[in-house]
């Protein structure tokens, strides 16, 4: 079993590296870690970055998660060559741009690129963004799934993730406490369909609301409270049509044994308690 401990960053391929970063800062209101030639890595927590974008193909995607060290990633990387994916292992350039120790990337069954990292460095300095978006963190990815029944089974018995609550077939699945880290949405192709930050409060909600709306950014969903995690969310477009979610409240899930995944209809009332109705594909029939 691959013991993932949290998901921890993003990397973005773009075309347009100046304008994701304009982006990046000026509306989402993360903060620049570091430019490093033809990448630009963002800070929203206490860790040194939490999402990267670099100069490439913008359906160059990748998520990752940490797992405890070193001999556990050596296991994740035979656990996973075993079942047929194929194993990179980081390159010592590839860990330094990243600030890891170490990592591995595969894909998982849908195709979706995966990392697998080791130490991932805390900066030793709190995130301030200089827009005040009221970012407590970067919490959770949505991915597509081609196979949710299959790619399901793959993150909770080949890894150790398990399923809190599902949406039509869309599983919600946690790796700790908090709700979801992972969500797979049903779709004809691969990457990633959301990437989600929270947020101090509702105040926090309610001035990007305003804010997005006067500067024109196309806002796809909310605000409103999902009734699966119980956040309050909003959900907008970034650079290459990437979605971005702000949530504030998402529950935890502490009483573990006694816990049992809920089913919620594929429909606006499944997605959502206050009646918003999505414009987002993957959230559709
Ligand atoms: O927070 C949730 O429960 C949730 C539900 C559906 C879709 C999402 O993106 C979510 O974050
Ligand atoms: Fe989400």
């Amino acid at each position: 079993m691959i013991d993932l401990k949290d998901v921890v960053y993003c990397r973005l391929g773009t075309r347009d590296l100046d304008g994701a970063e304009w982006f990046a800062v000026n509306i989402l209101g993360l903060e620049v870690a570091e430019r490093q030639r033809g990448a630009v890595h963002f800070k929203s927590d206490d860790r040194y970055h939490t999402l990267c974008y670099f100069e490439g193909d913008p359906d160059d995607q990748v998520t990752a998660f940490e797992v405890a060290g070193a001999s556990e990633l050596q296991a994740a990387a035979a656990t996973l060559e075993d079942l047929g994916h194929r194993v990179h292992a980081g390159t010592p350039e590839e860990c330094t741009s990243r600030h890891v120790r170490d990592f591995i990337r595969f894909s998982d069954p849908t195709g979706n690129a995966i990392e697998l990292v080791v130490r991932p460095e805390h900066s030793g300095r709190r995130y301030h963004g200089t827009r005040d978006a009221g970012i407590t963190g970067f919490s959770h990815v949505g991915l597509y799934t081609t196979d949710p029944a299959r790619d399901e089974k793959f993150w909770t018995t080949v890894c150790n993730a398990r399923v809190s609550d599902r949406i039509g077939e869309a599983p919600l699945m946690r790796l700790g406490a908090i709700h979801h880290s992972i969500a797979l949405f049903p779709s004809n192709r691969s990457g990633i369909q959301h990437i989600n930050h929270q947020v101090a409060a509702t105040d926090d909600i309610q001035r990007s609301l305003n804010m997005l709306r006067e500067q024109q950014v196309n806002i796809t969903f909310g605000p409103g409270r999902h009734p699966t995690s119980s956040a309050q969310f909003l959900y907008f477009s970034g650079p290459d049509g990437l979605t971005y979610e702000y949530s504030t409240g998402v529950c935890e899930i502490h009483d573990e044994p006694l816990w049992r995944d809920r089913q919620f209809p594929f429909e606006p009332t499944g997605f959502c308690q206050w009646g918003s109705k999505p414009n987002i594909p993957a959230f559709q029939d």
